[in-house]
C-alpha cells in the first residue's frame, strides 16, 4: 500500500474513534434503511437508462481535492450548484467525496447534493468500520476491496441492511476475484493503483473480460464502473468499448470552469458527431 493510503487509513481510524464516542454519547443516531428513497434496481436502472438513450453513463464527482492537488473550494452551497449542473448536463449519478483531510470532502456536501438532485448519489470515502454507515445516508457507498479484504462480504451485507447499495472497488485480478466471490452487484475498476498511485485506463480493459467470463459461467450480471483517469470523450468511448457500463469522473470535470459543458461533452461522447469529424476526413 502507498504511504498516502496508509496516512488516509490512519486518519480514518481517528475519525472512526470520534464516531464511536459520538455514538456512545448518543450524538450519532443509529440510522436505519427506512429513510432510503431508492432501491438497488432503481439505482442500477437509472445508470443503465442513459446508455439506452445513446448517452454515456457518467458518474460525475464532487471532488474538492486529492492527496496531491487542491482542485477547488467546495462548500455545501457550491456542492449543490455543481451537482445540479452535472445533473442538468445528463450525469447518471453523482459521487461526493466525504473524506475531510486529504480530499477536503464533507458530510454536509453530501447532504446538500442528495437533497437537491434526483439521480443516485454515491458516497466516496474510506469505509473501514460499520459506525461510518450511521454518519450520512446515500444511495450508493464505496467499499474498497483492497482495504476490507476478507471482511468485504460482511460489509456488503451490512451496507444493504442499512439501505446502501455497495460499489465494490478493485484494482487488480486478486481483488476482483475476491469481489466476484461476494454478493456485490456493482464493481468499480479503479484505474489508479493504490500501491503506486499510477493511473492507467488499460486496467479497465484488462479486468472487464474476467468479469464477463465469470458472469457468463455463473449467470450473474455485474454493473461495471470504470473509475479514475478519464478526461476526454475519446477516453469515455474507449472505456465503453471495453464493456464499462458507466464511468466515474472527478478531476477533469471539477477543474473545469464550466461544469455543465464539460459534463455534457463527456455524456455526449457516444453521439456520432462528437467523433472528431472522422467522416469528413475520409
Ligand atoms: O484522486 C486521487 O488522487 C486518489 C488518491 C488516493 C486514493 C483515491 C483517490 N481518488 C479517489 C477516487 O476514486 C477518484 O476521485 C475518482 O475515481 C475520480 O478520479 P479522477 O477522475 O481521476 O479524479
Amino acid at each position: 500500500m502507498h504511504s498516502a493510503i496508509h496516512e488516509i487509513v490512519n486518519s480514518t481510524e481517528k475519525r472512526v474513534k470520534e464516531l464511536h464516542k459520538m455514538k456512545s454519547n448518543e450524538v450519532l443516531p443509529n440510522s436505519s434503511a427506512h429513510d432510503t428513497a431508492r432501491d438497488t434496481n432503481t439505482i442500477i436502472n437509472s445508470i443503465l437508462s442513459k446508455k439506452q438513450k445513446g448517452k454515456a453513463p457518467i458518474i460525475s464527482e464532487v471532488k474538492p481535492a486529492s492527496p496531491s492537488m487542491k482542485i477547488r473550494d467546495i462548500d455545501p452551497s457550491e456542492a449543490k450548484r455543481i451537482a445540479m449542473e452535472m445533473e442538468r448536463a445528463g450525469a447518471a449519478a453523482i459521487s461526493v467525496l466525504t473524506e475531510p483531510e486529504f480530499f477536503d470532502g464533507t458530510i454536509d456536501n453530501l447532504k446538500s447534493v442528495r437533497e437537491n438532485v434526483s439521480i443516485p448519489v454515491l458516497r466516496k470515502d474510506f469505509i473501514i468500520d460499520k459506525v461510518q454507515f450511521d454518519e450520512v445516508k446515500s444511495d450508493l457507498i464505496l467499499l474498497i476491496a483492497g482495504l476490507l479484504n476478507e471482511k468485504l462480504e460482511e460489509f456488503i451485507l451490512y451496507a444493504r441492511s442499512k439501505g446502501f447499495e455497495p460499489l465494490v472497488e478493485v484494482h487488480n485480478e486478486e481483488e476482483l476475484l475476491n469481489a466476484l466471490e461476494t454478493s456485490a452487484k456493482i464493481i468499480g475498476i479503479n484505474n489508479r493503483d493504490l500501491t503506486t498511485m499510477i493511473i492507467d485506463i488499460s486496467t479497465t480493459e484488462e479486468l472487464i473480460p474476467l468479469i464477463k467470463e465469470h458472469d457468463r459461467k455463473s449467470g450473474t450480471d455485474h454493473l461495471i464502473i470504470s473509475e479514475s483517469g478519464v478526461h476526454t470523450a475519446d477516453d469515455v468511448r474507449r472505456m465503453i468499448s471495453a464493456g464499462a457500463d458507466a464511468i466515474l469522473i472527478g478531476t477533469s470535470i471539477v477543474k473545469n470552469d464550466d461544469i455543465y459543458s464539460k459534463t455534457k461533452e463527456l455524456v455526449d461522447a457516444l453521439e456520432p458527431d462528437t467523433n472528431d469529424n472522422e467522416e469528413e476526413m475520409i
